[in-house]
């Protein structure tokens, strides 16, 4: 699954995000119509309630015929990801900040097959981009492009604004990273023409497919979006 990693079009999803919804169906909304990767992401949830959704989720990527193209990677808790694992889960990998547990430590754990995702810092992201080993990170997430409901705190200085991401600093950051780069924050349609000229590999959203009336149709407007943009590169 490494090898074939696929971040054009990344679900991050918790029983948070799903409006009365079950998280597999969701999932299931989103990989039918061409989502590529998918994140289960919840600050509410026990690790047991987690490894749950993990399962729901893995399910439903199965269920689609997906399970050896699309990752199913999960937010922030290693220790989640190994047990679920260990249950019979087919959970591919992690997606960790810079205060979750290291990217050494999680490569070592989950193996040469695993996915590790790492968050960009937030401060002076393109000199990290620039200069951070990148040997155990299959891709860095960058934003916010917007500012969102979905996670207050992103993209906060020191004062409590929220710097959201340009543009042209996404450009300057894809050019400069070891590795690819996936979009997120607020993303909706309308950004993806624009996102897909920066040469970022990718976007993820939480609410343009979960708070959608109808998530299949917002997934397949987003994926189809996302392949006009790159039929139009170059
Ligand atoms: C694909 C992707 N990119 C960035 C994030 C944000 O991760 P993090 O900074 O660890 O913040 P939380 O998601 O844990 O609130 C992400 N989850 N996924
Ligand atoms: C999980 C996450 N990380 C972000 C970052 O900028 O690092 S923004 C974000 C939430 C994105 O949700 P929505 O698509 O609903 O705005
Ligand atoms: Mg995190």
């Amino acid at each position: 699954m490494r090898g074939k990693l696929d971040i054009s079009a990344y679900l991050v999803l918790g029983p948070e995000n799903v409006a009365g919804r079950s998280v597999g169906d969701v999932v299931a909304a989103a990989v039918s119509e061409g989502f590529t990767c998918i994140q289960v992401r919840s600050k509410v949830c026990s690790a047991r309630e987690l490894m749950a959704c993990a399962d729901e989720a893995a399910r439903s990527i199965a269920r689609c015929g997906a399970s050896e193209s699309v990752a199913l990677l999960i937010d922030d808790r290693l220790d989640v990801a190994l047990a679920a694992r260990e249950a019979g889960v087919k959970v591919d990998g992690v997606h960790v900040g810079q205060s979750d547990i290291p990217v050494e430590v999680c490569r070592r754990f989950l193996g040469e097959s695993g996915i590790v995702g790492l968050s960009a810092r937030p401060d002076e992201m393109l000199e990290y981009v620039k200069t951070a080993d990148v040997s155990c990170v299959d891709y860095f997430g960058v934003g916010p492009l917007h500012q969102t409901a979905t996670k207050p705190d992103c993209g906060l200085d020191e004062s409590g604004n929220v710097i959201v991401k340009t543009l042209s600093e996404i450009e300057a950051l894809v050019a400069a990273s070891p590795v690819p780069i996936v979009v997120g924050g607020g993303v909706k349609r309308d950004d993806l023409a624009a996102l897909g000229k920066t040469g970022a590999a990718g976007f993820f959203v939480v609410s343009a497919v979960c708070a959608a009336d109808d998530p299949a149709r917002a997934a397949a407007e987003l994926v189809s979006a996302w392949r006009a943009a790159q039929g139009s590169r170059a």
